[in-house]
C-alpha cells in the first residue's frame, strides 16, 4: 500500500514563482493547495494549468489560516506571497512591512498552532545590498538598501529565532533575479504593474511599449548599466521541491542562494532579447533608479552541494527565449 502524498499549502501559488514551483511540485506527485489573495495572483492559470485547490484568501486573516489548518492535513508551507516592487517598497515601505513581515508572522503563528514546523521561504539577494565580494555567497553581510530587501532580511531572523525557540524547520532561498518562463508554454511572468527588465524588454520588442527604459547609465560597471545575475523560474522550482524534500527528510534549517554565479548587464539583456525576437527594441537612458544595487551575482555552490541542484536553463538567451515565447502567447 503506497502512503498518502504530502499535502503542500503553497502562498502566493497564484503568482510568477508559486505557479511553476505548484507545477513543479504536482509534477513530482505533491498535492497542492494554493492560498493566494489574487491582488496579483491569476485564477485563470490556477484553474486551466495547475488545476488544484485554490483558496481565495489572505496570510494576514489568521482565522482562515486556522480553518486551512484545521480542515487539511497540511505536512509543509511554501511562502511565496508578499509585495515585491522593490521601488514602491521604498515610497511606500508600511505597506511592505504589513505584508511581507507582519503577514508573514500571522502565518508562523498559525502554523506553530497547528503543530507544523516545515517552512520553505523566498528570499533574495537584495538582503546583500552593495556587495562587498562577488560573488556573493550566503555568508556575505546582509546590509539591505530598500525597504523590500529589509523586509526579507526581517524573516529570514524571525526564522532562526522562530528555530531555536520553537523547532520550526525552514528554508530560506536567496533568489537572484527569476527570469524565463515554463518551457512548454503553459505558464509565464504576468506582473501588472510590470517592473522587471526582461518582461518590459519584450513588451517593447512586440510593440506594447515604445521603448525600454535604462535605469542608470553611469554604475561603476563595464557599460555603466546594473549587472544581475538571472536565473531560470524553473530551475528555481525545482530548488524548492528539493529544498522541500530535504526538510521533510528532517533536514536542519539552512538558507541558500538561487542563481547561476554570472552577470549580465542591462544593455547585454536587451542585446540578448534583440538576438532572440529578431527585433530591432528602442532603449531610452534614463537616471538612475532609487534602491537598485549596482551589481548582483551569486554563489550557489551550497545549494548544488547540498541539494544536489543543477540549474538545466542557466543561458540568458535560453532564459529571454522562453519568456519571449510566453509574452508571444499571453499578450497577442
Ligand atoms: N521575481 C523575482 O525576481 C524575485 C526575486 C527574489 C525574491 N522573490 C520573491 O519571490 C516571491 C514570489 O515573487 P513573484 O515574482 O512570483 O511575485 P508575484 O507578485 O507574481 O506573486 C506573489 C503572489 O502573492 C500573492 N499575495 C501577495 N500578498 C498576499 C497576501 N497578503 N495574502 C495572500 N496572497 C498574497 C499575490 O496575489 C501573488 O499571486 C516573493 O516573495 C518575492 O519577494 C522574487
Ligand atoms: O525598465 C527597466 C526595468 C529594470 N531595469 C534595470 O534592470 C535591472 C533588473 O531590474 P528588475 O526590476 O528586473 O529586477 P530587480 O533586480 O530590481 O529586482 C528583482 O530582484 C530583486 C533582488 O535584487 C528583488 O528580489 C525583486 O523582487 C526582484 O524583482 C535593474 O538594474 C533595473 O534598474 C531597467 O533598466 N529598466
Amino acid at each position: 500500500m503506497s502512503l498518502p502524498k504530502p499535502t503542500i499549502l503553497v502562498t502566493g501559488g497564484a503568482g510568477y514563482i508559486g505557479s511553476h514551483a505548484v507545477l513543479a511540485l504536482v509534477q513530482t506527485g505533491y498535492q497542492v493547495v494554493i492560498l493566494d489573495n489574487l491582488v496579483y495572483g491569476h485564477r485563470d492559470l490556477v484553474e486551466k494549468v495547475l488545476q488544484v485547490e485554490l483558496i481565495e484568501g489572505d496570510i494576514e486573516d489568521r482565522l482562515l489560516l486556522d480553518h486551512i489548518f484545521k480542515t487539511r492535513k497540511i505536512d509543509a508551507v511554501m511562502h511565496f506571497s508578499a509585495y515585491t516592487y522593490v521601488g514602491e517598497s521604498v515610497n511606500n515601505p508600511d505597506k511592505y512591512y504589513r505584508n511581507n513581515v507582519l503577514g508573514t508572522l500571522t502565518l508562523l503563528e498559525a502554523m506553530l498552532a497547528a503543530s507544523i514546523n516545515k517552512f520553505v521561504f523566498s528570499s533574495t539577494c537584495a538582503t546583500y545590498g552593495v556587495p562587498k565580494f562577488i560573488p556573493l555567497t550566503e555568508d556575505h553581510p546582509q546590509n539591505p538598501i530598500n525597504p523590500y530587501g529589509m523586509t526579507k532580511l526581517m524573516v529570514e531572523q524571525i526564522l532562526a529565532d522562530f528555530d531555536l525557540a520553537y523547532g520550526l524547520k525552514s528554508v530560506r532561498f536567496r533568489y537572484f533575479n527569476a527570469a524565463g518562463a515554463d518551457p512548454n508554454g503553459l505558464l509565464g511572468e504576468d506582473h501588472n504593474p510590470e517592473s522587471h527588465l526582461i518582461p518590459l524588454v519584450l513588451q517593447t520588442a512586440l510593440g506594447k511599449r515604445e521603448s525600454i527604459s535604462v535605469f542608470g547609465t553611469d554604475y561603476s560597471t563595464p557599460d555603466g548599466t546594473c549587472i544581475r545575475d538571472y536565473i531560470h523560474v524553473c530551475d528555481l522550482a525545482d530548488a524548492h521541491v528539493l529544498g522541500l524534500k530535504y526538510l521533510l527528510q528532517g533536514g536542519n534549517s539552512e538558507v541558500f542562494n538561487l542563481g547561476n554565479g554570472n552577470g549580465f548587464s542591462v544593455k547585454e539583456v536587451i542585446a540578448a532579447a534583440q538576438e532572440v525576437t529578431g527585433i530591432n527594441i528602442p532603449v531610452k537612458e534614463c537616471n538612475r533608479r532609487p534602491g537598485d544595487s549596482p551589481i548582483l551575482i551569486g554563489s550557489s555552490e551550497k545549494a548544488k552541494n547540498t541539494l544536489n541542484w543543477q540549474p538545466k536553463y542557466p543561458g540568458i538567451k535560453e532564459i529571454v527565449a522562453h519568456a519571449w515565447q510566453w509574452h508571444q502567447k499571453r499578450h497577442k
